[in-house]
């Protein structure tokens, strides 16, 4: 069986079972409400595997699913070089969320990521310690700030609420995802005009390390199905 796995809750859930649904193949959720079994409609050869978003890419990269279903930012963040472990298949057009940097609205002087360095350095002479930015994107602002050139800073982890902890002095700026803008906007936060890491959305990644053999006239099948571009894989 080729086995696809996909959020267990929420409008992840319900968008990726509409995505397939147009495209003739049925995914449900079977057995009890709080039961997480799944069962498939209209394609052969697939079954259903019901998992968090956050750790279908530690399940694509083990190869204990062959397809998975989750936001490109988590697959970039949890996987190493992610792109020699899975491969993007689709973007599936929800899930949108942008990953950025921002600081309090009331840093009149810092706009952009050149403005972001210097507080830091002067930050840095000030206190006696780097700058905090709070987030639990710890990989992808690592690099990403390492890339831009900005130095004197130092990553914080938060799990969640991460546009709180300014308020409560765990850290000087943030970097977290964004869809509305309301969690900013109400945490008095601004967006850095060049502090956009990843334009996140829901996306079907294939596994290199999943056993396919035997798997590949299904495979063939189950593309054709979904109109995905053979020649990309
Ligand atoms: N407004 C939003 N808030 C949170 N996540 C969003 C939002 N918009 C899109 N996403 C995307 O949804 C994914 C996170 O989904 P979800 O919170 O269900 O995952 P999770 O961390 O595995 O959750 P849990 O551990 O609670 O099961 C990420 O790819 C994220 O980019
Ligand atoms: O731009 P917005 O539409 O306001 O959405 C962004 C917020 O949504 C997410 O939080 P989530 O609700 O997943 O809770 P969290 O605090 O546990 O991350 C994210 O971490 C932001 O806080």
């Amino acid at each position: 069986m080729i086995k696809l796995g996909v959020p267990s809750k929420g409008r992840l859930m319900e968008k990726t079972f509409e995505w397939f649904g147009n495209r003739g193949i049925t995914l449900k959720r079977s057995g009890s409400e709080r039961e997480y079994a799944g069962a498939v409609e209209g394609a052969e050869g697939v079954s259903l595997v019901l998992l968090s978003a956050g750790e279908i890419p530690r399940e694509l990269a083990a190869g204990r699913i062959h397809l998975g279903v989750t936001g490109s930012d988590l697959v970039r963040e949890k996987l190493a070089d992610w792109d020699s472990q899975v491969t993007s298949l689709a973007p599936m057009g929800f899930g949108y969320a942008d990953l950025i940097i921002a600081v309090p609205d009331c840093w009149a002087d810092v706009d952009c990521l050149e403005d972001l360095d210097a507080v830091a350095h002067r930050f840095r002479a000030t206190h006696g310690f780097r700058l905090r930015i709070a987030t639990k994107y710890h990989r992808l602002v690592r690099d990403f700030l390492t890339r831009q050139g900005v130095a004197d800073w130092q990553l914080v982890d938060s799990q969640g609420a991460t546009e709180g902890t300014i308020a409560n002095l765990t850290a000087e700026a943030i970097a977290d995802i964004t869809s509305s803008g309301e969690t900013l906007r109400a945490n008095h936060l601004k967006i850095l005009s060049d502090g956009l890491i990843h334009q996140s959305q829901a996306t079907l990644f294939a596994a290199r390390a999943a056993d396919w053999t035997g798997q590949q006239g299904d495979f063939a099948v189950l593309v054709h199905q979904l109109g995905l571009d053979a020649a990309k894989l």
